[in-house]
């Protein structure tokens, strides 16, 4: 079940597999560096749409030219789960698009 929290095994194994990704707290969190703040805020609406068609939303936060989301899940009381990996995963497959690293 996508909504069940993860130990904190799975959590780590699963990061293992996201290169950049980390756990902060309670959240697993990226930041991403684009090449200007304009590319920086197109990849925030991008990321946007990706959270409205999975209905899972990350804190977002747009710097000068860095994008940052820290993410876990409200319906499992704040606790990390597959729907958090699923959401790093779809970001990390559009990123690249934006040029970001
Ligand atoms: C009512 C709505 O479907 C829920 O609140 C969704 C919206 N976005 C969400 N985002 C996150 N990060 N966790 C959730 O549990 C969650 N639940």
């Amino acid at each position: 079940m996508a909504t069940e929290p993860l130990s904190q095994k799975e959590i780590e194994d699963r990061l293992t597999e996201l290169p950049g990704w980390s756990l902060d707290g309670a959240k697993i969190t990226r930041t991403y560096r684009l090449g200007s703040h304009f590319a920086a805020t197109a990849l925030v609406v991008h990321i946007a749409q990706t959270q409205e068609e999975l209905n899972h939303h990350s804190d977002l936060t747009l710097g000068y030219n860095t994008v940052a989301l820290a993410v876990n899940s409200h319906d499992a009381g704040g606790a990390v789960t597959e729907k958090d990996f699923e959401l790093a995963r779809r970001v990390e497959a559009l990123a690249p698009g934006h040029q970001a690293s």
